[in-house]
């Protein structure tokens, strides 16, 4: 069933003025037996961006209608961010639900067990010399780095704009020249370990953890995101999952089917599912599994390998690149 589900309602204009029946067309695809699973990004999909991520709050509302959908035994909901995993659920601070980190990098199931995908050894001592050479060389101007562990991000929202250019340059050597992956954010360059894994690999890792190898025909899936590196899970999931990109701009390049403008709107489709959830008669659809059951999934083995990219000497912004799944992919 690898299919589009817009039909004729495929179109990647902006919606503005957005209202829960915006979201009608989506109750064929979302049905009444399927189970449906939540991925959503944080900063810039469910939290309005701001000067620092530490102020950068989910608003109350948006929580309060995430936890509400949390309490429904028939939607499942993961947090895919680039934050450090511990960090992006202490943001977003509600229980049973998946939390994946540092790009899917860490992830945190609802039982408590935790996937960390393997790194080349070298890179655990590589990312504190990167660290001491960003500080040392860029972190001028309110530039600054942020350390998530296993990645870095070098921020520059707050440097005057005349300036950026010089230390984003600067910044990319640095980081590709120690090895690492270098991808435009907004405001920011984070440097990734040269890792074949990214929020598309993240998220197929996640259904299938949760739902077994037949995920794609059990559930319906709903992806949200606002950054280049989302267009990694929107492109993973072309076909398996209605993506909405958040993007005031229509020209931004795309995989997701539809855009949204704002997290605004997001919240306002986020409220449309849980009525049309919470309207859904109880059905005995074997599609249907008891949420707190999927420990017994993720008992399945799933392989795992390093596979080692070759940094590219340019910039490294490519949120199409990754995609293509590898033999060793667990799908
Ligand atoms: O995948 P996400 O959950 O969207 O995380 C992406 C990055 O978000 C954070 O930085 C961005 O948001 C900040 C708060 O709004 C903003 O100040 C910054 O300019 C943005 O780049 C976070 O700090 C990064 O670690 C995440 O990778």
């Amino acid at each position: 069933m690898h299919k589009h589900f817009w039909g004729t309602f495929h179109y990647r204009k902006i919606l503005s003025n957005l209202s829960a029946k915006s979201f009608q067309s989506y109750i064929w695809y979302i049905g009444n037996t399927h189970k449906l699973a939540l991925l959503l990004d944080y900063d810039g999909t469910l939290a309005p961006i701001a000067p620092h991520p530490d102020l950068a709050i989910i608003p109350a509302e948006t929580k309060n209608v995430l936890q509400r959908l949390s309490n429904l035994s028939d939607c499942y909901i993961a947090i895919v961010s680039g934050r450090n995993v511990n960090n992006v659920k202490q943001m977003v601070d509600i229980e049973g639900i998946t939390y994946a980190g540092n790009h899917g990098l860490e992830i945190l199931h609802p039982d408590g067990t935790k996937f960390v995908h393997p790194m080349p050894t070298e890179f655990h001592d590589k990312v504190g010399e990167l660290m001491r050479q960003l500080q040392e060389k860029v972190c001028r101007d309110g530039a600054w780095v942020e350390n998530k562990g296993a990645l870095l991000t070098f921020h520059f929202r707050e440097t005057p704009i005349h300036l950026r250019a010089g230390l984003e340059k600067q910044a990319v050597t640095l980081i590709e020249a120690a090895g690492f992956l270098a991808a435009h954010a907004h405001c920011a360059i984070e440097a990734r370990p040269p890792v074949q894994w990214n929020k598309g690999r993240a998220s197929i890792y996640i259904l299938r953890t949760a739902f077994g190898v037949d995920w794609s025909e059990r559930i319906r899936i709903i992806y949200v995101g606002d950054d280049a590196t989302d267009e990694d899970a929107m492109q993973a999931l072309k076909g398996m999952a209605a993506t909405f990109r958040v993007t005031s701009s229509d020209i931004t390049k795309t995989a997701a089917e539809r855009r949204l403008p704002s997290t605004d709107s997001v919240l306002t489709m986020l409220k449309w599912v849980e009525r049309h959830l919470s309207r859904r008669k109880p059905s005995m659809d074997p599609g249907r599994i008891p949420r707190r059951n999927s420990s017994q999934l993720a008992k399945q083995p799933i392989q795992m390998s390093v596979s080692i990219v070759q940094a590219s000497p340019s910039m490294t912004d490519r949120p199409h690149s990754a995609n293509s799944l590898s033999p060793n992919h667990p799908n």
